[in-house]
């Protein structure tokens, strides 16, 4: 089988000796939803950098669909796997939000027409065409994360990152968000978050991934959340859904379902 990203046994040192990864190694189908859930510091981030070759595997390898990521194809791993950072200062540079999205597609040398077209769509999608000749510097964090998701959404990636999903996001803009990222969900696209928020991951995720001290501690659908003492060993906590009903019989993977349940035995007292 061909995965979506394949990383094996890679272990990161930053320059100043931080240990950051040991040992990881995960492989991601094509297709996924994957959230990576961890404490503070535990190496989520460095994890993802890897992905696009922010920084490159000092051991083990990190293959893209089936490609080893290295100096060599940095720039063809860049247009296959998009990446948003958590603070959107880091990837926001032209002078107007237009030409900020356009840079991606200009890069992959596409003609002007085309080029236009990617940045309108994707500001379509994103909600921003009303900011689309503001300097991004002078933005709001929401309306600067916008633009950043809206330069990658430009370059059509196979693979979508998103270090910190919601991070400065109101609610109304994580609705919207979770909305964009169903609509590439339907599209085949592979989606990888990083993100503290366990609900979100319990709800949303085909695949949790759980870190802890540069180590990957678990790998399961959301019901590993639903393990007393794998979250309390790695800061987590148990999602609310999971938690009402823990001392019952009902597993909802949502508020939906838990409404539906709730509803059920609400009609059921009420006939008795
Ligand atoms: N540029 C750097 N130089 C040295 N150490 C770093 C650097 N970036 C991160 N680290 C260290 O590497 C480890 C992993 O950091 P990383 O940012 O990957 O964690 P994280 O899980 O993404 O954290 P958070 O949830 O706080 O964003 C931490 O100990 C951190 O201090």
């Amino acid at each position: 089988m061909q995965y979506a990203a394949e990383i094996k046994g890679i272990s990161y040192c930053y320059p100043d000796s931080t240990k950051a990864l040991h040992q990881v190694s995960l492989s991601i189908p094509e297709g996924a939803k994957v959230a990576i859930l961890g404490a503070n510091g535990c190496g989520k981030s460095t994890l993802l950098y890897h992905l696009n070759g922010l920084l490159l595997a000092q051991t083990g390898n990190v293959k893209i669909f089936g490609s080893e990521v290295n100096e060599e194809n940095i720039q063809q791993i860049r247009e296959k796997v998009g990446f948003v950072f958590a603070n959107p200062d880091s990837q926001l540079f032209a002078t107007s939000v237009r030409e900020d999205i356009a840079f991606g597609p200009r890069n992959q040398r596409l003609n002007e027409e085309e080029v236009q077209m990617r940045a309108n769509k994707a500001m379509e999608q994103v909600g921003i065409k009303n900011l689309a000749e503001r300097p991004p510097q002078n933005l709001s964090l929401g309306q600067k994360k916008r633009v950043a998701i809206a330069g990658v959404l430009a370059m059509h990636p196979d693979i979508l990152v998103f270090d910190e999903i919601t991070v400065g996001l109101d609610p109304a803009s994580k609705r919207e968000l979770f909305e964009i990222l169903a609509n590439l969900e339907q599209q085949g696209k592979t989606l990888i978050i990083s993100t503290h928020d366990v609900d979100l991951a319990f709800q949303w995720a085909s695949e949790i991934v759980v870190m802890a001290d540069g180590k990957i501690c678990a790998t399961g659908s959301g019901d590993l959340l639903r393990d007393k003492e794998l979250v309390a060993r790695t800061a987590l906590e148990t999602p609310q859904v999971a938690e009402i009903f823990s001392e019952t019989s009902y597993r909802p993977k949502s508020v939906t379902e838990a409404k539906q349940i709730v509803n059920r035995l609400d009609e059921k007292a009420s006939i008795l």
